[in-house]
């Protein structure tokens, strides 16, 4: 068998549920399955879309390509005349990192979330036609995660009716911005307002930066390519850029105004918006990640899964052949929880973003009761997704041996493509720490205020702190009611523990500094709570399908129990289980794993990735690895000839011991 074709149609005949009707709960809707699936066809059946070849690309042309799928795909969106969304979803299956990200991601929200009625009338219609190219520019070369510590500034002209944005120092360099470098004509920019030599935060001022005709920067404006990042392709198809500000002028009516106003006479006036809504469009940004992060990890698991049905080792007997490397119980216990965790992600990322969806209505009624809960879950489920999906993917290359090293698998370019996203919007333990000031907040006012929305399980604070577990066998493990209060209860303790710990530092920011560390581990296991309840939340709807609801229900108990077998020792620090208990949801976890391994190629099977999307050949949907590996190493450039550039100069003088009198 030189193949792995055979093993993986007998895989398939194993699965115990309906693929297509998964393919729809993965999906959301039956429409939104359909639309996914016409748009996915649609890029990989077109040859401009094609990246196999990417990582083997020099920077200049990895780029000039980029910028011709983006046109390309822009006449698409003309031509057959898609929705704004089945234009994201094209944005998404031709997954190249591009400047149109920015735009449509973060410089259309930023004016759509902070912009006045006239702004948004004047710049979104442009921006939405294209006809100017907008940027995100906050982060700075000396500051990110600060952002009130920005030092670009605003100075308010009076005389002009102007603001004059300038960067004082190098470190107040715009440091970045994706689709900067090269590509957007306007940005964001972030910087420090100052009216009458007073500062008055940090505010959004639209800015040009190229001239529409000729594309040149404008003058006092000095831009360019931050260098190259981690990775062949990958992120190095955007442009982040460097920005330099030298006093450039811009009317008084591109600030974004909707929290706070510079009238014509230069008053500030601070609106009854709070000044948080400056970064509602991080908040848009995390949400959107969280949905990112399922897709990601999918694309990760789904090739490990197929490659792992396909490779085989030892065990061979008479002859016969080897075992399949997905029946070692150590490659399931690596496996089947990021498989798990791909379904639990999709699931809590769909459910962020209706709590998005509610609040974004509420912020536009004037209504900010709940911003502050929206920060922290997207904060908190941004990092806890990214990081566990950045590891995941790399424990997916793993799980492929050495072939997973190789830049066909796919997993490398995928790998190098997400890891920032742990960085990006926000480094993922700053956002934790966002999440610890709310928990930290929540836990010292239980005694006067209910808690609501995520955090409402604190509301049962007695009894979470008093009773313990009562599972007694692992069967006793398959109840969703008792797996998710050992998750509330370990939350809760670990909340109060560090709540009360904190009343005794005399200054609290101190106290919270000191202890940062046990806060961030706090804070993990209340997003953890999120995830575990919005799965059992989807179990309780009608999903329907012969065997999908089954299957999804097995993958939730993976998902928990390994959590919590991962997390042992905080549910046995706090008391919640004994050792006795975690050791029973440990045996039930096998059970669990040898319920999942039938329908393991069915199951990613049911993520519906096209072999274009997932770029992989041990991933492919045919399982024909060995003979696609083959002939890819013969069509690497790198083979055109037997002898290399640089044989005859440096390694045959060596083998005629000729070395010293060669010209190197
Ligand atoms: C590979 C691709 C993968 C995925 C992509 C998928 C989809 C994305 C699509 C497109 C995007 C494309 C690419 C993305 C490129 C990345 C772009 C960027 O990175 S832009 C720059 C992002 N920068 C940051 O995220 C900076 C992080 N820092 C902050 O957010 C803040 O400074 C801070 C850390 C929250 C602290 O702020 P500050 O010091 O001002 O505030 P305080 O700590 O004093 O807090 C005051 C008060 O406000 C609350 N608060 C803070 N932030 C928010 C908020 N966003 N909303 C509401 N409330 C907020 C805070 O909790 C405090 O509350 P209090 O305690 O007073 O009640
Ligand atoms: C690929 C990519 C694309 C990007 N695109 C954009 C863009 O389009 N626009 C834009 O404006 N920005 C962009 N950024 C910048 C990005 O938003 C910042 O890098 C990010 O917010 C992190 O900030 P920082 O770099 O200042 O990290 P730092 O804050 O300097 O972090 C360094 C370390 O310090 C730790 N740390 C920092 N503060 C604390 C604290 N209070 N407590 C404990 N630990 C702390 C962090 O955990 C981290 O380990 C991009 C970045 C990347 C990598």
């Amino acid at each position: 068998m030189e193949g792995g074709v055979d093993y993986l149609i007998d895989e398939r005949k194993k699965a115990q549920f309906d693929v297509e009707a998964m393919k729809v709960a993965w999906a959301g809707s039956r429409q939104a399955f359909e639309l996914s699936d016409r748009i996915a066809k649609l890029v990989a059946n077109d040859p401009i879309f094609e990246k196999f070849s990417r990582p083997m690309l020099g920077r200049k042309e990895l780029f000039k390509n980029s910028l011709r799928k983006v046109a390309h795909a822009w006449k698409l969106i003309i031509d057959l005349r898609l929705s704004e969304e089945e234009a994201k979803l094209l944005r998404h299956y031709i997954d190249e990192p591009a400047y149109t990200d920015l735009q449509w991601e973060m410089f259309i929200p930023a004016i759509e979330g902070q912009g006045t009625e006239e702004q948004k009338r004047k710049w979104l219609p442009l921006a939405r036609k294209m006809q100017v190219i907008g940027s995100y520019a906050q982060t700075e070369l000396g500051h990110g995660s600060n952002v009130q510590g920005l030092e670009t500034t605003a100075t308010f002209d009076p005389q002009t009716d102007e603001f004059v944005i300038h960067s004082p120092t190098l470190t107040s360099s715009k440091w970045w911005p994706g689709g900067t470098a090269k590509v957007s004509t306007h940005a964001i920019v972030y910087a420090r307002l100052i009216l009458d030599g007073q500062f008055h935060g940090v505010h959004g001022f639209i800015v040009q930066l190229r001239n529409l005709e000729n594309h040149t920067p404008l003058p006092g404006i000095t831009v360019g390519d931050i260098g190259m990042k981690f990775g062949n392709g990958a992120y190095n198809t955007m442009d982040n850029g460097v920005i330099r500000f030298n006093h450039v002028h811009i009317p008084r009516n591109q600030m974004l105004m909707r929290v706070s106003q510079v009238t014509r006479e230069g008053k500030f006036v601070q609106s009854d918006v709070p000044r948080q809504l400056l970064y509602g469009t991080m908040v848009y940004v995390r949400q959107k990640i969280v949905a990112d992060a399922s897709k990601a990890l999918s694309r990760a698991v789904c090739i490990a899964t197929r490659y792992s049905a396909v490779r085989r080792q030892f065990g061979s007997r008479n002859g016969g052949p080897e075992i399949q490397v997905i029946d070692y119980k150590t490659q399931q216990s690596r496996l089947f929880p990021l498989l798990a965790s791909a379904y639990a992600f999709r699931f809590v990322g769909e459910w962020l973003k209706w709590l998005y969806t509610d609040v974004k209505q509420r912020l536009e009624a004037n209504d900010f009761s709940t911003l502050p809960e929206a920060h922290a879950c997207t904060a908190g489920l941004k990092s806890l997704t990214t990081s566990a999906t950045a590891d995941g993917i790399e424990e997916c290359r793993k799980l492929c041996g050495g072939h997973g090293y190789l830049v066909s698998s796919g997993i490398p370019e995928l790998f190098a493509t997400y890891v920032p996203a742990c960085t990006f919007e926000g480094d993922n333990v700053v956002m934790m720490l966002q999440v610890a000031r709310f928990l930290v907040k929540t836990v010292s006012e239980l005694g006067y205020k209910q808690p609501v929305g995520t955090t409402a399980y604190m509301r049962r604070v007695t009894a979470l702190m008093q009773s313990n577990c009562a599972v007694r066998t692992a069967e006793e493990w398959l109840n969703p009611g008792v797996v998710v209060e050992a998750f509330e209860a370990r939350s809760t303790r670990m909340a109060v523990a560090c709540g009360q710990r904190l009343a005794k530092f005399e200054n609290p920011e101190e106290g919270f500094a000191e202890l940062s560390a046990d806060l961030v581990e706090a804070s993990l296991a209340h997003c953890q709570v999120i995830v575990v309840s919005k799965f059992v939340e989807k179990l309780q709807q009608e999903i329907p399908g012969k065997g999908v609801k089954r299957l999804l229900e097995v993958l939730f108990y993976v998902y928990a129990l390994f959590l919590l077998h991962k997390h042992q020792g905080d549910f046995l620090a706090t008391g919640y289980l004994t050792p006795k208990q975690a050791s029973l949801a440990n045996d039930q976890l096998r059970i669990l794993y040898s319920k999942v391994r039938p329908n393991a190629i069915a199951l990613v099977d049911s993520f519906n990735h096209t072999d274009h999307l997932l770029s992989s050949i041990l991933g492919r949907y045919d399982g024909n690895v060995y003979p696609k590996l083959y002939e890819a190493a013969f069509n690497d450039p790198f083979n055109d000839s037997d002898i290399a550039d640089g044989i005859h100069q440096y390694v045959q003088p060596m083998l005629r011991q000729e070395l010293h009198s060669a010209k190197l």
